[in-house]
């Protein structure tokens, strides 16, 4: 948990890759995050927009084979039924929405240090695009009290308690979808469980973190980006996004599909650590954001990861059918972390055989 952070020491940011605009005195869209490209690529997005992704219900009896088909062919899926309270979805929500309406100067007190990976930010791609993102965020791994005391000293609780109780219930349902994703995928049940895999805390947990992201209401919407195209580099992610539209997955031969919010259900999608477990079976997808012009959009990313020295290869899983060979090198989740870091969506291309 907090051991997540330790892979993100290595790779300090300058303080303009981290500190977001005062969006709330942003009257116009600045040079800085004006997005000459755009245009075109959000018009070609928005024909082709008529698909839309696959819903599953986790108490379907298929559950697993629906689930390994939505992954196969989508990267994504809209999961129903997930039992987690919807009252608990609501606080969280609510805590986000009540953290990024503070001032600018509060926000502040809790900045992302150069070399963390916790507190508030802009998006850690960010150093990778020439231009700046319609974005904030803010980040927690292990407990948020500390990041949490900074801005409410005594009355931190009510942001806490709901993020705490979130924590423990997503990493219950990410276990439950880990399970039947490898079970699909035949993954033995040494690499299922984390057989010998430890983090620096000596625990075998699995690496996790909780993302608040808020994307302002947006001067100049079509020349603004929310977040840039990007695969996740977890295992997977289960999102939650409250009822204004923006994100958009890419989907080969089809172009931008977008993902319609529904604030009772959650999104997962596939990350770099399945595609390389599964041996490219499941691709990480390629999704990004568009901001909106009279609403501001809120989500919650939920990053679900192997242990940090947990070894990251089809060679010795289990996926690989006879005579297939594995398509990418073994790396730890930590070196993978590392190499995401520096090279952005290269790093799969870096640990292709
Ligand atoms: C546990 C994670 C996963 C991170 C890094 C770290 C904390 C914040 C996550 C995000 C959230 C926003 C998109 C992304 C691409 C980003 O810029 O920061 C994600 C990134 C990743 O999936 O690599
Ligand atoms: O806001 C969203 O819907 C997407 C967030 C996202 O892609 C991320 O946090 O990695
Ligand atoms: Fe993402």
């Amino acid at each position: 948990m907090v051991t997540l952070s330790e892979a993100y020491r290595d790779h300090p940011l300058h303080l303009h890759h981290i500190i977001p605009l005062d969006f709330s005195s942003a009257g116009t869209l600045p040079e800085t995050h004006a997005w000459p490209e755009l245009d075109d690529f959000a018009t070609n997005g928005c024909s082709n927009g008529q698909k839309s992704i696959p819903v599953i219900d986790l108490k379907d009896p298929n559950a697993m084979e629906v689930i390994g088909i939505a992954c196969e062919k989508w990267g994504v899926f809209e999961l129903r039924n997930h039992e987690i309270p919807l009252n608990l979805i609501e606080e969280v929500d609510f805590q986000a929405k009540r953290f990024f309406a503070l001032p600018s100067q509060n926000k502040l007190k809790a900045l992302r240090s150069p070399g963390g990976a916790t507190g508030y930010g802009v998006a850690r791609i960010s150093p990778f695009f020439s231009k700046y993102m319609w974005h904030e965020g803010f980040t927690i791994m292990g407990s948020p009290v500390d990041l949490a005391k900074r801005i409410w000293p005594n009355d931190y609780a009510p942001f806490c308690d709901p993020m705490e109780n979130y924590q423990k219930q997503m990493k219950h349902l990410s276990e439950q979808l880990k399970h039947l994703i490898f079970n699909f995928l035949d993954i033995s049940n040494e690499a299922k469980n984390w057989v010998g895999s430890t983090n620096s805390s000596g625990s075998g947990c699995a690496c996790t973190a909780i993302q608040l992201n808020s994307y302002p209401s947006c001067p100049d919407p079509n020349r603004a980006m929310g977040l840039a195209p990007h695969t996740d580099t977890s295992l997977f992610t289960i999102l939650h996004q409250s009822n204004t539209n923006g994100l958009q997955i890419f989907k080969d031969e089809v172009g931008w599909v977008p993902v319609n919010p529904d604030p009772t259900a959650l999104v997962v999608n596939t990350g770099d650590i399945l595609h390389i477990m599964s041996n490219g079976r499941f691709r990480s997808v390629l999704h990004r954001v568009m901001v909106n012009g009279t609403r501001p959009r809120y989500s919650v990313a939920y990053f679900y990861s192997p242990p940090l020295n947990y070894v990251v290869s089809a060679s010795s899983n289990g996926v690989l059918k006879s005579g297939e060979l594995a398509r990418f090198h073994s790396v730890t989740v930590k070196e993978y972390i590392g190499l995401k870091a520096k090279n952005l969506e290269k790093a799969l291309c870096l640990i292709t055989i």
